[in-house]
């Protein structure tokens, strides 16, 4: 181990004298001020420490893992998990952050072993684990997507013979449960198969993996060709693909239909993969993207029938996505719903029907369309944030029961899952 007070130049200099350059050379930043760098690179003979890092007037910057990461003093002393400042049992935070001092330093930096200690001015010790800091660092976190998905048109997702979850399986073993929602996580859409056509067994097999939502329409909602609500949904008539409860501030996640009843023909339901299309528009006309991605729209529900009286309003981009890694979490679509704009100058707004076109486009390509007609016992949860869905029209009565649920729980449930399983 060895530490030297020089330069970036000299530093990088004397490295190549002494041969055993184990670190890539450091990228300099754009420095405000002129003072000497220190540079501490890290190699053992036995054990190469691919490790190296520099305390800057502003900033710590780490290098390991083969990113450089910088971290803010602030974040620094914020983040320190000792004893006093985080309570591991409870996985908080106990140390006030409006209590760091702005402009905080340490007073001093080492590495031992693969443990970086931080000594503050008031003598708190603050350490970090290198594979740590590398997880959760900004660079590492930009490199990563939340969450793996398979993006799928019609082909793609049929070749992949994505098998159906008995009933008795989902509601019965962890190895069940674990394939389904591994399925809906990656593909956005998953069956299962062989449940009684009831509205109280649709119930359980939602509330094993999530909370019911109650909206508007109710906790569980069965619904035929009735119009008792205000809405194209309670006919006979075809709908063209969409997401729903666009108009809530935050869109359901997920949507459980279960075909109770039908006799009479038609009535199939279109699956499209919202974020394959989107992906397209993206590989093809990114300034569209981004435009979708920027421009806010309201999403409007406005009820009059009977006892029902309604009115919805819900905001944001047709695309939205994580600022930092740009990977996209939500798709709000509903040309039924979409409400005046009234929000984006005539400019912009003509160049988002161009954008708003080409993600329209993609959406109606027939090999984008999953059709398939579902049946009693035949139950589907849908990513109503990802995938579209629509129905064909149809004859004769047809009754649908189904609910909204919640979209942190099923992940909550996902990840407490044993791993073995
Ligand atoms: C599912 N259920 C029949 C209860 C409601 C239908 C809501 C339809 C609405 N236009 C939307 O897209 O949100
Ligand atoms: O009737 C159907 O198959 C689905 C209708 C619909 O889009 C909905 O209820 O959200
Ligand atoms: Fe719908």
């Amino acid at each position: 181990m060895w530490n030297c007070k020089l330069s970036h130049l000299q530093s990088k200099l004397q490295a190549l004298l002494k041969g055993g350059v184990i670190c890539r050379t450091l990228q300099q930043p754009n420095f405000k001020s002129s003072f000497l760098l220190t540079i501490h690179r890290y190699h053992t003979v036995s054990k190469p420490l691919n490790c190296a890092w520099q305390q800057h007037e502003d900033h710590f910057e780490l290098q390991y893992a083969n990113t450089v990461m910088r971290f803010d003093y602030v974040w620094l002393r914020d983040h320190c998990r000792s004893a006093s400042c985080y309570n591991s049992k409870t996985h908080q935070r106990s140390l006030d952050t409006a209590s760091v001092d702005l402009c905080i330093k340490p007073k001093t930096i080492r590495l031992d072993e693969t443990t970086l200690f931080f000594t503050w001015p008031d003598g708190h010790v603050t350490r970090y684990d290198l594979d740590w800091l590398a997880k959760n660092s900004y660079e590492g976190q930009k490199q990563k997507v939340i969450q793996p998905r398979i993006l799928w048109n019609a082909e793609i997702y049929q070749q992949a013979q994505v098998p159906s979850v008995d009933f008795q399986s989902f509601l019965e073993s962890n190895e069940g449960l674990k394939k389904f929602l591994q399925n809906f996580l990656l593909y956005g859409i998953a069956f299962v198969e062989n449940v009684p056509p009831t509205q109280e067994h649709t119930a359980r097999l939602a509330e094993r993996i999530s909370l019911i939502r109650e909206t508007i329409y109710g906790r569980m909602w069965h619904f035929t060709s009735d119009f008792s609500r205000g809405d194209t949904a309670y006919t006979k008539l075809a709908l063209d693909r969409h997401t729903d409860t666009t108009y809530f501030q935050e869109p359901c996640g997920i949507q459980v239909f279960h075909c109770l009843k039908h006799e009479g023909t038609g009535g199939r339901t279109l699956l499209v993969d919202g974020f394959y299309a989107a992906e397209q528009v993206l590989q093809k006309a990114p300034e569209e993207f981004e435009l979708l991605s920027k421009v806010p729209l309201k999403h409007e529900y406005i009820e009059n029938v009977g006892e029902c009286q309604n009115h919805m309003i819900g905001v944001g981009p047709v695309l939205n996505i994580y600022p930092w890694n740009k990977e996209l979490y939500l798709i709000r679509y509903n040309n039924y719903d979409r409400a005046v704009i009234n929000t984006v100058p005539y400019d912009v707004v003509h160049r988002w029907y161009t954008a708003h076109r080409t993600l329209t486009k993609e959406l109606r390509r027939p090999e984008n369309e999953f059709w398939v007609k579902l049946k009693p016992g035949k139950v589907l949860f849908i990513d109503n944030w990802r995938v579209l869905h629509g129905r064909e029209s149809f004859t004769g009565y047809r009754q649908l029961c189904g609910c909204y649920l919640t979209r942190d729980d099923p992940f909550s449930t996902y990840l407490q899952l044993p791993s073995d399983v």
